[in-house]
């Protein structure tokens, strides 16, 4: 099949363009007869740390394994910049190891590894070397299924929903320790989830799946500044129908995401969106659809 490139021999593809961490072009993955992702096309500028968000069944773990290079593709082809550590959704850890042997299973397994780091950030985040995996809080385990990728020293680290089961504390502090190594070590991140508001703080690119395609893709602060809230008589709504994303009608009232920033009528209320809306709205609009021209690399 055309553009077919088996999973074993990725590291032989071509990387992805000076500038970028990831590109897919026209990926399309197939399980038996059903696509769960098709004709995705993407570009991850190096340095960002990306959130990838949708419903159930969006094609996100889908599209991570193809990135971490776990399944072939049926279609298309994935192109990465230098090293790519994923930590999968079910955080496979021995538990009947302990921290220590498991951080030593990794400096076998990875030519890569930086030892006194990884042993380092088991003290910093207080969590003995003795103790058994199985033994350590959810939180804790993340933590050690997180210090496991990064001391391979990755280019890229992928990360499907590490946040899963985690109290809110525990979620911030996987997030703040994704944010601190990304700036200090200019790891690219891409990170999926279910809960936006975990991500918006520390993330700085979306991607929007939904029904195993691209809906959204881009810079976040672009995005929102492309986007408005408009809220007003929904007698109004028609007017604006070509830029409206999507519509919100309670009695004779009308709450409108739109993209671009049209000349509105001063009557509308308008605001700037937020993330969590700007995701709503395209999840509630499956056919509208937010991609971006050439994507510019930051100096
Ligand atoms: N091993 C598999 N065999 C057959 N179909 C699969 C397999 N894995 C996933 N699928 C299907 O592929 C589609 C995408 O699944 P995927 O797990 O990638 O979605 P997701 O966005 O990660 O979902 P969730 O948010 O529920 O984890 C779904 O329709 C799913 O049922």
């Amino acid at each position: 099949m055309r553009d077919r490139v088996p999973a074993r021999i990725r590291a032989l593809a071509p990387a992805a363009p000076a500038g970028f961490a990831l590109e897919t072009a026209g990926l399309g993955v197939r399980y038996r007869t059903a696509w769960a992702l098709r004709d995705c096309s993407l570009a991850l500028p190096a340095g960002r740390i990306a959130a990838l968000v949708g419903p159930n069944g969006a094609g996100k773990t889908t599209l991570l394994h193809a990135i971490a290079g776990l399944l072939d593709p049926a279609a298309g082809s994935v192109r990465t910049s230098g090293d790519v550590a994923f930590v999968a959704q079910d955080k496979p850890l021995y538990e009947r190891f302990t921290v220590a042997e498991t951080l030593m299973l990794g400096r076998r397994l990875n030519p890569r590894w930086d030892a006194s780091y990884a042993e380092a950030r088991m003290a910093a985040l207080g969590i003995p070397l003795r103790r058994r995996v199985g033994r350590l809080s959810g939180g804790q385990q993340a933590q050690v299924a997180l210090t496991l990728a990064l001391a391979r020293r990755p280019d890229l680290l992928v990360l499907d929903e590490p946040l899963a089961n985690l109290d809110p504390l525990a979620r911030h502090d996987v997030m703040r320790a994704i944010m601190a190594e990304a700036a200090e070590r200019e790891v690219t991140v891409l990170i999926s989830s279910h809960v936006v508001s975990d991500l918006e703080d520390t993330c700085d690119w979306l991607i929007l799946l939904n029904g195993g395609r691209v809906q959204v893709a881009g810079d976040i602060e672009d995005l929102l500044d492309e986007h408005l809230v408009l809220s007003g008589p929904a007698e109004w709504a028609g007017n604006l129908a070509d830029r409206t994303v999507c519509v919100d009608r309670a009695g004779r009232q009308a709450t409108l995401l739109v993209r671009g920033v049209p000349a509105v009528d001063p009557r509308w209320h308008a605001r700037r969106a937020t993330l969590d809306e700007l995701v709503m709205g395209y999840l509630r609009a499956p056919r509208a659809a937010a991609l971006p021209g050439p994507v510019e690399v930051r100096a």
